[in-house]
């Protein structure tokens, strides 16, 4: 099966530009694709983990994946599907996030010749010129269209500053230089970058007359329609200092039957085929298929000795109980 159909199947597609010239690329290991992102905090989630898999599945079938740490996009904050106003991050605070999720994320993806790399646009968007910048890029972002982005609905009732505003200007920025110096032809992201992501290959086709694509992944979402990855206590980190390699793998062993599968499919990299078998499973199965999942996670995340350790653990505590 060609990574494509591979995605599809495994759920992980949510909106694409144009779905054929997309296939065909992917399929052919012929994309240099970026996904952003902001250092909001001083460890990636799970949210996160999903975006480095498919990094790491689409440079399984020998696609160029480009990390793009947002140095720059962190001055500003993502309005994107929040209801909420972000506070905002000092400088230090930015520098030192990002150290936080490089060191993360080079345990999950190969950097190097040849392999990913990494970039941050702090590089170049804190250099940029306020009036050469409305100049040059202005005419491209029609407000009105603008303003009826999905990702800004929310805001748009409670309340959207200007400084918000142009965070999608920012973004579209981005894919605009990676294209020009990286060859950058495609960007992946969560389902709510959908419209900065579209600002980005709007500005590419009106400023150089070329194609470059967008695709998001499907959020990971429970039954219940909430998002997943967060806990009473607030979201389940990668670092195992923020949420311990135990916790980390009582959240997945405790989630609900009815998605379990889903998670598999979406989040490990074991194969369809024995994926699509436990399907018909039920009952105390699903038990097991939780172990499956947890198990195969806190290797990916931690290690496969964590993952070994805190099983045993949460057998022993559920004998107790
Ligand atoms: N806006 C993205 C992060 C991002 C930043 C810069 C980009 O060029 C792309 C993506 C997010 O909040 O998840």
């Amino acid at each position: 099966m060609k990574i494509y159909d591979e995605l599809v199947a495994r759920g992980l597609i949510a909106q694409v530009t144009d779905e054929e010239k997309i296939k065909d690329i992917i399929n052919s290991g012929n994309a240099t694709f970026y996904i952003g992102f902001d250092p909001t905090a001083d460890s990636l989630h799970v949210g996160h983990f999903m975006a480095l898999c498919l990094m790491k599945r689409l440079q399984m079938a020998g696609n160029k994946p480009v990390v793009l740490l947002g140095g720059g996009t962190g001055y500003i904050g993502d309005p994107s599907g929040r209801t909420d106003l972000r506070s905002m991050m000092s400088p230090e605070t930015i520098q030192h996030n990002c150290a936080c999720f490089k060191k993360q994320m080079e345990k999950f993806i190969e950097f190097g010749e040849n392999k990913a790399i990494m970039v941050n646009n702090a590089d170049w968007l804190l250099e940029l010129n306020y009036v050469e910048l409305l100049r040059d890029m202005g005419a491209c972002f029609p407000v009105n269209n603008m303003l009826r982005a999905e990702c800004y609905k929310q805001r748009l009732e409670k309340g959207l500053s200007f400084l918000e505003f142009n965070y999608m200007v920012m973004q579209s920025y981005d894919y605009y230089y990676l294209y020009q110096n990286y060859g950058c032809n495609m960007q992946f992201g969560g389902d709510d970058q959908w419209s900065n992501m579209l600002g980005g290959t709007e500005l590419i086709r009106r400023k150089l007359g070329k194609d470059a694509y967008a695709m998001t992944i499907t959020l990971l979402k429970n039954s219940q329609g909430n998002k997943m990855g967060k806990t009473a206590k607030g979201a389940v980190w990668l670092d195992p200092n923020k949420t311990t390699s135990f916790e980390f793998y009582q959240y997945w062993r405790n989630i609900g039957e009815a998605d379990v599968l889903k998670c598999i499919r979406m989040l490990t990299f074991l194969p369809l085929e024995q994926i699509d078998a436990m399907d018909q499973w039920e009952g105390s199965q699903l038990n097991e298929a939780k172990e499956v999942l947890a198990y195969e996670l806190t290797k990916l995340v931690h290690d496969e000795e964590k993952a070994q350790k805190a099983k045993t653990v949460y057998e022993v505590g559920s004998v107790r109980e």
